[in-house]
């Protein structure tokens, strides 16, 4: 049963732990906190690794936060999580189990653990309710990474059954915006278009080869609209069930990459190496549980990727 509060879960000028805090996630949920009046507390990686549960949890006693969003985990593309599933399966369960035990162990009140949509089957009914977890097999090429994933929802879930601990998941769709990774062997797909469309521009080139048939369908969520999620959770949801954050609709990688071209001002041809895998064929999210409670995105996705072009484009120093 999900309950909805009326008085805010999270204190005002609560202080909140945010693991992951220089990552795409975890920066723009410490700013969104910091904009409400929360402090955010942080410990880089070279600080605190947070597959150490020993040291996780002896930080985690001294911070004494109301709340920890756990934004930290072994994130990448395609790619990456088809080529090296050891470590997003080890990785992300050694991280989960340090953080959210941790969390409990030192009296943390709050706790916010971020999964992702492929966790759900790689067939599921579009658009995937919350409800689909665990009915179907899941997408080969995140099959790691998904099962550990699932794992801290599981591990969130018997926190809640067992002690009564008042932590929650959010399931969040493809993520983009400032501060992505940009590498074109492990990132995601859109940050990979922006960069090749404007090498190509930038080197004269009149093609652009991507990965893939361009089929598939994604969905993609601006950063400062699922930052603005997670507020809105961590004010208001307590219940077992993850919450889906997304923006939606999809659209096809091929038309993904049309607008990216544009928004580069790429006009060559698109070429697509069918030898690179397609991934999960489609994954819209339903998202009314997380509009039931008020929040909606607001950044529409031209906007969303020229905004990320440019700062991308600050960074890189032309
Ligand atoms: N990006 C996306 O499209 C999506 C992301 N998500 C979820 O959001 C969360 C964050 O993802 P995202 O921000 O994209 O990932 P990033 O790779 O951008 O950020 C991950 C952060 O975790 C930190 N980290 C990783 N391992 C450790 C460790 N052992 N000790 C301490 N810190 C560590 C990284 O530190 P450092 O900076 O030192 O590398 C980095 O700050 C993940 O749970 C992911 O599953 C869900 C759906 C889509
Ligand atoms: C967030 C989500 O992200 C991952 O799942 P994914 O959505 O399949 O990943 P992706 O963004 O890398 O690709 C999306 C689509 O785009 C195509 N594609 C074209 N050209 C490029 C390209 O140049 N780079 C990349 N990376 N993909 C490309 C690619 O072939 C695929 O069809 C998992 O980590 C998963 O665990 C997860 O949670």
């Amino acid at each position: 049963m999900i309950r909805l509060m009326t008085a805010s879960l999270l204190p005002e000028r609560a202080r909140v732990f945010v693991a992951g805090h220089r990552g795409l996630v975890g920066s723009a949920v410490a700013r969104r906190l910091a904009a409400d009046g929360h402090e955010v507390l942080t410990r880089s990686r070279a600080e605190l690794d947070l597959r150490d549960a020993g040291r996780t949890a002896a930080e985690l006693a001294v911070l004494r936060p109301d709340a920890v969003v756990l934004a930290a985990a072994k994130v990448g593309g395609i790619m990456a999580n088809s080529t090296r599933p050891v470590q997003f399966l080890e990785e992300n369960l050694q991280i989960q189990l340090s953080v959210i035990a941790g969390a409990h162990a030192a009296g943390v009140d709050r706790l916010l653990f971020l999964g992702s949509s492929c966790i759900y089957p790689k067939h599921a009914p579009q658009p995937i309710g919350e409800d689909a977890l665990l009915t179907g097999p899941l997408e080969p090429t995140n099959e790691a990474y998904a099962l550990a994933k699932i794992a801290g929802i599981v591990q969130v879930q018997s926190y809640r059954r067992q002690y009564g601990a008042s932590y929650i998941s959010a399931m969040p769709t493809n993520l983009y915006g400032p501060g992505d990774n940009f590498d074109l062997e492990t990132s995601h797909v859109l940050p990979a278009l922006v960069r090749r469309f404007h090498e190509a521009v930038a080197e004269g080139r009149d093609e652009v080869v991507l990965w893939g048939s361009g089929s598939p369908r994604r969905e993609f969520l601006h950063v400062d609209d699922l930052a603005a999620a997670c507020a809105v959770l961590l004010r208001s949801y307590d219940a077992d069930e993850p919450v889906n954050v997304g923006c939606g609709s999809d659209l096809t990688i091929r038309e993904l990459a049309e607008t990216v071209a544009d928004v580069t001002g790429f006009t060559g041809r698109i070429a697509w190496d069918t030898t690179r895998p397609d991934g999960t064929p489609r994954k819209l999210l339903d998202i009314s549980r997380i509009e039931s409670l008020g929040w909606k995105p607001v950044i529409p996705l031209r906007d969303g990727i020229a905004a990320t072009y440019a700062h991308w484009r600050a960074g890189l120093g032309r």
